[in-house]
């Protein structure tokens, strides 16, 4: 699903590699912690592969798309069969819970008859049955969040990237999420989310790939966040 052969992201700004000679492989239906201190390239790995950035050296490869050489014309295909989720849950704030997540829908194009079938399993999906008509602010932090991975999932991506979904959470919602981005990864889903939320990564003994200053560190297949140190 995801292969990085050799790659470097050097910015135009900065004499230090974001990244440094990776190589990583992620299998389609995996979940992927990607930890590493502040600065160690987590964004700089998701940038790269939403084709935000291009790499500097080396070969990206996403589902069947080779990344770094897409052409600008095939970017938003590739983007398309990405979800993401944020830290900040990115909502739009004039637009109820259900427009929300239909908005992701009707951007490309998806007949409405398909939306107004869609809209409301994915929300029940994520536990917010009944909450359709409510606008962002008048949901908790948790529930805000469930509507960005709503909107993340509903059609269905290849690949659903988090980066710290649970930073503005308390554990026990963050636990919460926890259990929804597994269910969505059950689906067949590959999940690959950058965190900096130990107690997370503890207790779900997945698979850990740890950058430290641009380089791959670490990669175990059960990991925690803290091994050895
Ligand atoms: N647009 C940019 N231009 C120049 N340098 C950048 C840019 N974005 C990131 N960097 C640098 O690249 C390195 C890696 O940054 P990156 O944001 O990928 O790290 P991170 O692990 O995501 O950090 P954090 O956990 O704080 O979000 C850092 O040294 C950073 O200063």
């Amino acid at each position: 699903m995801i292969r990085l052969e050799h790659v470097s992201k050097v910015y135009k700004t900065s004499t230090r590699p974001a990244l440094d000679d990776v190589s990583v492989n992620v299998d389609k239906g995996e979940f992927v912690f990607l930890i590493g201190p502040s600065g160690s390239g987590k964004s700089t790995f998701l940038r790269l592969l939403l084709r935000e950035e291009v790499p500097s050296k080396g070969t990206l490869v996403v589902a069947d798309w080779n990344v770094g050489r897409l052409s600008r014309r095939r970017v938003p295909r590739l983007r398309q069969r990405i979800g993401c989720v944020f830290q900040d849950f990115r909502l739009l704030a004039n637009k109820t819970v259900a427009e929300n997540v239909a908005f992701a829908l009707e951007v490309i194009g998806k007949p409405r008859h398909t939306i107004k079938k869609v809209v409301p399993e994915v929300l029940e999906l994520v536990g917010l049955e009944g909450k359709a008509d409510r606008m962002p602010h008048e949901l908790s932090g948790g529930e805000q969040q469930r509507v960005a991975i709503a909107r993340a999932f509903v059609n269905r991506p290849l690949l659903l990237l988090a980066d710290e979904p649970t930073g503005n959470l308390d554990p026990d919602t963050s636990q919460d999420i926890m259990l929804l981005l597994e269910r969505i990864n059950r689906t067949g889903t590959t999940v690959l989310m950058a965190t900096h939320d130990h107690s997370i990564v503890d207790a779900m003994r997945r698979r850990v790939v740890e950058l430290h200053l641009g380089k791959v560190v670490r990669d175990d297949a059960r990991g925690v966040y803290g091994v050895g140190r």
